[in-house]
Formats: structure tokens, sequence, C-alpha cells
């Protein structure tokens, strides 16, 4: 830990993007003990202000360039639509040998963006993503511990630099997480089943419930299960449409084969099939006790 607090006291850090993640990082830079320039490009003068008037950065600066400049250490944090036009602003603007990585919920399209927006730059770039959040958005729902004991997921292209890598690992491992690498293809299999998938059906489940006549009594008597999917529902609306935009090939595999099963659970549930029934939820049940019991 140490080694990672003396690598990352050497950078300047420049955050594009000062909502959840962002705003998380910031916090938690300071609440490490990080004491060098702490830069940000923000989306409107007003949270430019609150920014620096909250301590959270040294300078913010609506504008991408001027919030790179100097940077050694840059962190997109934007929404999944918003890393194309950013990417495209970092060209040219950042100081040569900067290393950039970003923290979006997919990864293969943001490779993509980065390809286009960096060119020959592409190897001072590592993909990442931190296996952290909430349901909440903006510069008010960041929080200075979101990252402890949570994984990072780092996804380096063929072309990822060594040094670069390093010097991104060393930011999460001050920030608290637990970083690994993954083929960036695989991350996003990965992440459709087990977070986007699950999205999606509780973002639907709610719309279907909510619409219904009987919507104020469901409500009022959400309880346990409910509760949490109600959570993940409450999520930003514009963000998780990207994410599952951006990462549609891998979702519908996984997406149809989820509907197969639900139709079956259907007919059981029609048709009096109790015996169906017990055996698919046991099989849910054996599979999370498993997991429960193999991490202790
Ligand atoms: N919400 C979550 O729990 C997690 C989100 N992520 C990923 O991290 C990224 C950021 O997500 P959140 O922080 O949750 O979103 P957020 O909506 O809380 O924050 C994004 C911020 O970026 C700003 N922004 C948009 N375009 C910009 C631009 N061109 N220049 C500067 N700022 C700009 C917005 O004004 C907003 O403040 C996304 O790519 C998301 O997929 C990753 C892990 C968890
Ligand atoms: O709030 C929750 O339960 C989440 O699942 C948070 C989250 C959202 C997006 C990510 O890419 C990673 C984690």
């Amino acid at each position: 830990m140490s080694a990672a607090r003396d690598k990352l006291a050497a950078e300047r850090i420049s955050v594009i993007g000062l909502g959840l993640i962002g705003g998380s990082i910031v916090r938690g830079l300071r609440a490490a003990g990080y004491t060098g320039p702490i830069q940000a490009g923000v989306a409107d003068a007003a949270e430019a202000k609150r920014a620096v008037e909250l301590g959270l950065v040294d300078r913010a600066e609506t504008d991408t360039a001027k919030a790179v400049a100097g940077a050694t250490l840059v962190v997109v944090a934007v929404p999944i639509g918003a890393m194309g036009a950013v990417f495209a602003e970092l060209a040219g603007a950042i100081a040569p040998g900067a290393v950039v990585t970003d923290t979006g919920s997919t990864k293969l399209s943001v490779i993509e963006n980065a390809r286009a927006g960096m060119g020959p730059g592409i190897g001072h770039y590592v993909p990442g993503h931190p296996i952290a959040g909430t349901e909440r958005s903006g510069l008010d729902a960041g929080f200075a511990q979101l990252f402890d004991g949570r994984r990072v997921i780092l996804t380096p292209t063929p072309e990822t630099d060594a040094d670069a890598l390093s010097r991104v690992e060393a930011l999460w491992s001050v920030l608290g997480a637990r970083v690994s690498e993954m083929d960036a293809a695989h991350h996003d299999e990965v992440l459709a089943a087990t977070s986007h998938l699950p999205h999606v059906l509780a973002f639907t489940l709610v719309d279907t419930l909510a619409r219904m006549a009987e919507r104020t009594e469901i409500f009022e008597y959400a309880a346990g299960g409910f509760t949490d999917f109600t959570r993940i529902a409450s999520s930003n609306p514009e963000l998780w449409s990207d994410i599952v935009t951006a990462n549609h090939d891998a979702i519908l595999p996984v997406l149809e084969r989820y509907i197969g099963d639900l139709e079956a659970v259907r007919t059981a549930i029609a048709s009096g099939e109790r015996a169906t029934l017990a055996a698919t939820f046991g099989r849910a049940k054996d599979a999370r006790d498993g997991l429960a019991a193999e991490r202790g």
C-alpha cells in the first residue's frame, strides 16, 4: 500500500465528471491522504463553483482541455453516452505520457471511444470499472468510502503500457479497492449477467406494477425482496439506458435465456406443477447458498 501511495503522490490528478463515481474518487483521495493537486472537468459553471466551494477539488473547469491541462493521470467518470465526446476532447489536450483511465460500466464500447479519441496514444489508456455504486447520481451522491474493500476490474488492451497499468492500479489501491484484470469482452458478458440484466428486470418489474390499478396498495405493502427491486429501479434512467444500449450484444443472449426460463415457470404455475417450481427454486437456492459457503 505504501508503494501505491508513493506512486500516486507523484501524480497530478484530473477527474472528468464529478457525479457519484467521480465525486467519490476525489473524496476518497483526500480521505486517503493524497495531498497533490486535483482538478476536475464538470458539466456546468454552477457545479464547478460548488465543487471548489465544497473543497472537493482545487480547480474545476467546464472545458475538458482546460480540465486536463498539466494532469499526469486523468480519470473519465462520465455516463457511457458521453465517453465518445470526452475522449475526442482529450486528444491533443492531454500532456505527453499522461495516463487516462475510465470508470464506465461497459468496456468494449468505451475502448472503441478511446481508440477513436486517443489514436496512437491508446497505450496510455487503461480501461477500468469499479464494481461499486448506488442508485444515486450527481455531486452530492458521492462518498469517500465507496470503493473500500470493493472490486475494480481493469481490462487492458493489447496496447496498454505496463507502467500506465500499474499507475491506475495504484490509484484504486489507495482508494481501498481490490484490483483484478479481465478481458474486455469477458467483462461485458459477466456484467451483462450480474448487473445489467438485474437492472433491466428491476426497472421493468417496478414499471409493470406501478402501471397497475392497485399501484398505491402495492407500494404501501412493499417489503423484503420488493424493496430491493425498487431501490435498483430508482437508479438513474439515462445512465442505465446508455449502459444497456452500449452492451446490447452481451445482454440479449442472457435476457433471451431468462425469458425462456420465466416462461417455463409460468407454465408450471398455470398447470399447478408444484414439483417443477420446487426444482427451479431449489436449484437457485443451492447456487446461492453454495456461493455463500465458498466465500465463508
Ligand atoms: N452509478 C453507479 O453505481 C456506477 C457507475 N459507473 C459508471 O461510472 C460513470 C459515471 O457514473 P455516475 O458517477 O454514477 O454518474 P453521475 O450521473 O452521478 O455522474 C456523471 C457526471 O458526469 C457529468 N458529465 C456528463 N458529461 C460530461 C462532460 N462532457 N464533461 C464533464 N462532466 C460531464 C454529469 O454532469 C454528472 O455530474 C458511468 O460511465 C457509469 O457507467 C461505474 C460503477 C458504478
Ligand atoms: O446500486 C447497485 O446495486 C449497483 O449495482 C451499483 C452499480 C451500478 C453500476 C455498476 O457498473 C456497478 C455497480
